[in-house]
């Protein structure tokens, strides 16, 4: 079947919005827009599909109801500006929801949720029966309580994974531009949109830039970044301008709207998806050329004897990353060990890290508990 007709039959949809398209220069919020957005939203919700609502605007929204004059620097004055935002946002979608008669959940979110399995599992139930009740979730990240260490940064990518853990259908990226073009177009009045991208390769990624507005986070490039996670997740997704009338609809009827990236047909089963996107590396293993064939040309388990070095500090069980010894991570799994004891049995045949460490030894990252780049 044609790739985008088969859109059409998308029952669970994840759509994102940007800063950019929610609120004007001002900081103020484009209520214009707003209405646009979820009347679309509403119905397609009437025609029976569940659609989860991803939504930027927070700290926008904050800088024009404080009237700042620009994004704040520090990290609790960012935070507290969130916190305003965020509050007018769901206000606002609380009302217009209404008008179609639609319930809506605030749900917000930090990387810091996806990292542990049980939370991990937890917040998908959680969306699940929000959408089993016909309720549209609309998420953000936790942007009050989410600091480096645990923050996703971008929403692109937090759409990209709340898509994977619920098993969404489509994912929709809503922007100011009508999708990926051959360059900024922001920039360059000669770039061409594309319509189908069937693989993000290098020569794809070449071509996406950052943005170009003080407000907005990311631009193509995390986008592209969103765009890898749901192909690998079995799920297409669509980069498109928010304000182009009725673009959600069309892009449900299988027009040819925005950029579409295809699903792969090869995807990672639910846990695995977890273990590449959900996780943050808690440390790295640097690994010899004879392990890394093993792993991509094989299939094989990464045993202590191929680890040339152990970098962070963690504990048996957390995710960690490894890489070549030029520092390419070409995989990344859960560990047998923690990083002590790796220290200690690095470079060892198997019988030989037994005797230092006194008991029975295995592989560091068993192959079921790892992902492979592919
Ligand atoms: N190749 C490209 N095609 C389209 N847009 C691009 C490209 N490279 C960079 N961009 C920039 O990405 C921006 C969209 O990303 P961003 O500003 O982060 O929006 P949002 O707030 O919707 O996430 C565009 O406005 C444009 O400036
Ligand atoms: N969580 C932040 C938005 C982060 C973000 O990804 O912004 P954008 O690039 O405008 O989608 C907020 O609500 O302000």
């Amino acid at each position: 079947m044609d790739q985008r007709e088969s859109l059409k039959k998308a029952q669970t949809v994840v759509v994102k919005v940007g800063t950019r398209t929610l609120t004007h220069a001002t900081g103020k919020l484009n209520l214009r827009y707003m209405e646009k957005l979820v009347r679309e939203l509403a119905d397609l919700a009437n025609q029976g599909r569940h659609v989860v609502l991803v939504s930027s605007g927070a700290v926008g929204a904050g800088i024009g109801k404080l009237g700042l004059e620009q994004k704040p620097q520090s990290i609790p004055e960012k935070q507290a500006v969130a916190a305003v935002g965020q509050g007018l946002l769901i206000q606002m979608y609380e009302k217009l929801f209404a008008e179609y008669g639609l319930v809506v959940a605030q749900v917000l979110l930090t990387r810091d949720d996806f990292n542990d399995r049980k939370r991990y599992l937890n917040s998908r139930n959680a969306l699940l029966a929000l959408l089993k009740f016909g309720v549209v979730p609309v998420i953000n990240e936790n942007d009050t309580v989410a600091v480096e260490e645990i923050e996703f940064g971008d929403n692109d990518s937090l759409s990209a994974l709340v898509a994977s853990i619920i098993g969404a259908d489509l994912l929709v990226l809503l922007t100011d531009t009508g999708g990926l073009y051959s360059a900024n177009p922001k920039l360059d009045d000669n770039a061409q949109r594309l319509s189908v991208v069937e693989q993000i390769t290098p020569e794809i990624r070449q071509l996406a830039g950052e943005t170009c507005e003080s407000l907005a986070t990311g631009g193509m490039v995390t986008k592209l970044m969103a765009g890898e996670m749901a192909a690998k997740s079995g799920i297409p997704m669509v980069i498109a301008n928010g304000s182009e009338a009725d673009v959600l609809p069309r892009i449900l009827d299988g027009e040819d709207v925005g950029t579409l990236f295809c699903a792969r047909d090869k995807c990672l089963e639910s846990r695995k998806r977890w273990i590449a996107y959900g996780q943050t590396a808690h440390g790295r293993l640097i690994v010899d050329s004879g392990a890394k064939k093993a792993l991509l040309e094989y299939g094989k388990s990464l045993l202590p004897s191929g680890i040339l070095e152990v970098m962070g500090d963690f504990e048996q069980g957390e995710m960690v990353a490894i890489e070549d010894h030029c520092g390419n991570e070409f995989a990344r799994g859960l560990v047998n060990y923690n990083s002590g004891e790796l220290q200690r049995i690095k470079g060892l045949r198997t019988e030989k890290a037994a005797e230092v460490l006194q008991r029975t030894c295995s592989e560091a990252v068993h192959r079921n508990n790892m992902v492979v780049n592919s």
